[in-house]
């Protein structure tokens, strides 16, 4: 499904592909979570608010005969953005295109993807506000008018054609809906936001997955590894595949509870789903910062991370469990932080 328009996101640790807690796509994942994708509404576990929405204009515009209102799917990476975007494409039952905001440079680029577009299709575009701010303004009367502006020539010669393009739903998926501007905010007619996912819903993700795949596994193996999974399902279904090889080598094949808790603790990942980066950056702010606030940037430098990564990959995760506070002067590690790496908080803290 992935095109080859597709780059990742810049590199840090947070991508290391040997992190086995991180919630970002890396290489290893790809044809396995093709295998894995729900492919139908109703397949798709979770995220219930956002599943009604998008069910009540998939079935509007079907009735109407018309293209869906253009989409915008935000929240952290591996909560299923990509998955509803194959998802809505066909429940519409229409074509489905893939890039994404970094992948494309030029104009032409642009242009090439939007004159060759197929009546009603689905366009996704990830990484929305990575998208060039003069590819942005393209962009707004396709998705306006479904016309499209194209320059021939250079200088005073140069004349504008305006070109008609076929009605078409444009899916945009962010982490960081905070960046677009605020045009490109107003184009679209369904807003998602996709929350963590609780450890029911993941419990189902993980049984689900491993029906796909064959493995035996009772309901305490699946719940022991959702407990783990940081509220995502790409962690899940990662995780999943970490223990069935453990199963597989060193038990008879099927996962249960004490496979799975000996197959986590050998990969580090704690009850938390946790691992070293996780600790290490709440114990740099505890021990470093005496427990913050320390601005991201100084954070950032002292773990030597991306900020983006930060911001991104890891923070959403500690803030929605309670062990990380974002306040205007910095971060704050909470009293579950010092609990949980077994230090004593200081009273003049006792506040968070
Ligand atoms: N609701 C769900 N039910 C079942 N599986 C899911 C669900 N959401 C995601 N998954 C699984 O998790 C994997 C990652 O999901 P997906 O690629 O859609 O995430 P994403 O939000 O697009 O991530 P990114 O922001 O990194 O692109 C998918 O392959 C899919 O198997």
């Amino acid at each position: 499904m992935d095109s080859p328009h597709i780059k990742s996101r810049a590199k840090s640790p947070a991508d290391d592909p040997d992190r086995v807690v991180s919630a970002v796509r890396v290489d290893d994942d790809e044809a396995f979570e093709l295998k894995l994708r729900p492919t139908r509404l109703s397949e798709f576990i979770g995220q219930t608010k956002a599943k009604e929405q998008l069910a009540i204009a998939l079935e509007a515009a079907k009735a109407r005969g018309e293209a869906l209102d253009h989409v915008l799917l935000f929240g952290p990476p591996g909560l299923g953005k990509t998955t509803l975007a194959t998802i809505i494409a066909n429940e519409m039952g229409v074509g489905f295109q893939q890039t994404a905001g970094p992948a494309l440079q030029i104009q032409g680029d642009l242009t090439a993807i939007l004159s060759n577009i197929k009546d009603k299709q689905v366009l996704f575009l990830d990484e929305v506000h990575r998208l060039q701010p003069v590819l942005q303004e393209k962009l707004y009367t396709a998705l306006e008018d479904y016309t499209l502006d194209i320059m021939i020539g250079q200088g005073p010669s140069a004349r504008t054609f305006v070109l008609d393009i076929k009605p078409f739903t444009f899916v945009a998926a962010t982490t960081r809906p905070g960046l677009l501007s605020s045009p490109m905010r107003a184009r679209f007619g369904i807003l998602l936001r996709l929350e963590f996912y609780t450890e029911d819903e993941l419990r189902f993700v993980v049984e689900r997955s491993a029906e796909v795949l064959q493995v035996p596994i009772d309901r305490d193996g699946a719940a022991e590894i959702a407990i783990r999974s940081r509220g995502t399902p790409r962690i899940a279904n990662r995780l999943l595949r970490r223990v069935r090889d453990y199963a597989q080598v060193r038990g008879n094949g099927s996962i249960d509870r004490p496979t799975a808790i000996a197959a986590l603790e050998m990969l580090e990942v704690d009850a938390h789903g946790f691992d070293e980066l996780d600790r290490r950056l709440l114990r740099t702010i505890i021990e470093k910062y005496d427990g913050g606030p320390v601005g991201l940037n100084t954070l950032a430098a002292a773990l030597a991370e991306e900020q983006d990564a930060l911001e991104e990959v890891y923070e959403p995760f500690l803030i929605q469990i309670g062990f990380l506070d974002r306040t205007p002067r910095g971060r704050v590690a909470t009293k579950l932080a010092y609990e949980h790496l077994g230090i004593e908080m200081p009273r003049r803290y006792s506040l968070f």
